[in-house]
């Protein structure tokens, strides 16, 4: 979004560079994505830098989940580029882009019901040690960091969904991610929920990870984001801070009337459907 230029990073390590304040960890740059002739991303540009909260938003259809997906390696986009620290990740494969540390969910969550709560966090431990003890130390400590630890042992198709939402953000922070892509996360919370998930963000975002967020809640992105970037129609029409965006013209004409400060109804029907559907990632690289 072109009202915000993005530093030039000269970093080597996105994966353990944490406390640099400014810089551009992720970069997608004039991504274009279209699908049987449908433009559902029409040179997107977005910055997010370390230890950043950046809110996505955008009515149904904006393409913001595409944009996930370009990012994360679901989709190869049909043009543009996109960057992790100064390694370039276009067209990597999903697992590729969350081993570089770039770790997503997605807007449906679907925990392994089958597995207990932690087996289900060490599916994402295990993306960087096949070992056990270590993996499970890791996942412990993320168990913990949500308030699932006491359930452990529990199956997690017993949880209950603000429990399922917290679990995988456990299974995304046991990846040790230096971004997370979180799609909707605080979808079909309740107002407590919502809260606790906000103080989440922000212990995160204070580790010095960075966050990039959709959501449709309108007051709960407002108040935990650091800058806000809007799409419309697959164009990216603002990027800015929450109290910039929010009294933007172009902004509150995309959502047609719609208050996008004010009680979180911002204007635009919500759903929990996802176009993509699938969890597994796309492997444009072959080399997973
Ligand atoms: N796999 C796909 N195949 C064909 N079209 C797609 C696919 N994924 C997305 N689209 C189309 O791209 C456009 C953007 O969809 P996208 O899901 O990214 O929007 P969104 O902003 O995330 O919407 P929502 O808020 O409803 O989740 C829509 O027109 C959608 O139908």
């Amino acid at each position: 979004m072109s009202t915000d230029t993005p530093n030039e990073t000269t970093d080597t390590d996105a994966s353990t560079t944490t406390d640099h304040e400014g810089e551009a960890l992720l970069r997608a740059t004039d991504v274009t994505k279209t699908f049987d002739g449908l433009v559902a991303l029409r040179d997107v540009s977005l910055d997010v830098r370390r230890g950043e909260i950046v809110g996505l938003i955008g009515p149904n259809g904006a393409g913001k989940t595409t944009l996930f997906n370009c990012i994360s390696g679901v989709f190869a986009p049909t043009e543009g580029t996109v960057h992790l620290g100064d390694e370039e990740i276009t067209n990597k494969s999903a697992h590729r882009v969350a081993r570089s540390g770039l770790s997503r969910t997605f807007q449906i969550t679907r925990p392994l019901e089958e597995l207990s709560v932690l087996e289900n966090v060490l599916v994402g431990a295990h993306i960087h040690t096949r070992r056990r003890g270590p993996a499970e130390d890791i996942a412990r400590e993320q168990l913990s960091f949500v308030g699932l630890d006491e359930r452990a042992a529990e199956s997690a198709g017993d949880l209950t969904v603000g429990d399922q939402k917290r679990l995988e953000l456990a299974r995304t922070l046991a990846t040790e991610p230096s971004i997370l892509l979180l799609d909707e996360i605080m979808a079909g919370l309740t107002p407590t929920e919502t809260q606790r998930m906000l103080d989440l963000f922000r212990e995160i975002r204070e580790s010095g990870t960075s966050i990039l967020l959709i959501e449709h809640d309108m007051e709960a992105i407002m108040s935990v984001s650091d800058r806000v970037a809007v799409l419309d129609n697959g164009e990216a029409i603002a990027f800015d801070s929450p109290e910039a965006v929010a009294s933007d013209e172009r902004v509150i004409e995309a959502y047609i009337g719609g208050d996008v400060d004010a009680d979180g109804d911002d204007g635009a029907t919500s759903d929990a459907t996802t176009t993509d559907g699938e969890q597994a990632g796309g492997d444009h690289d072959g080399d997973a």
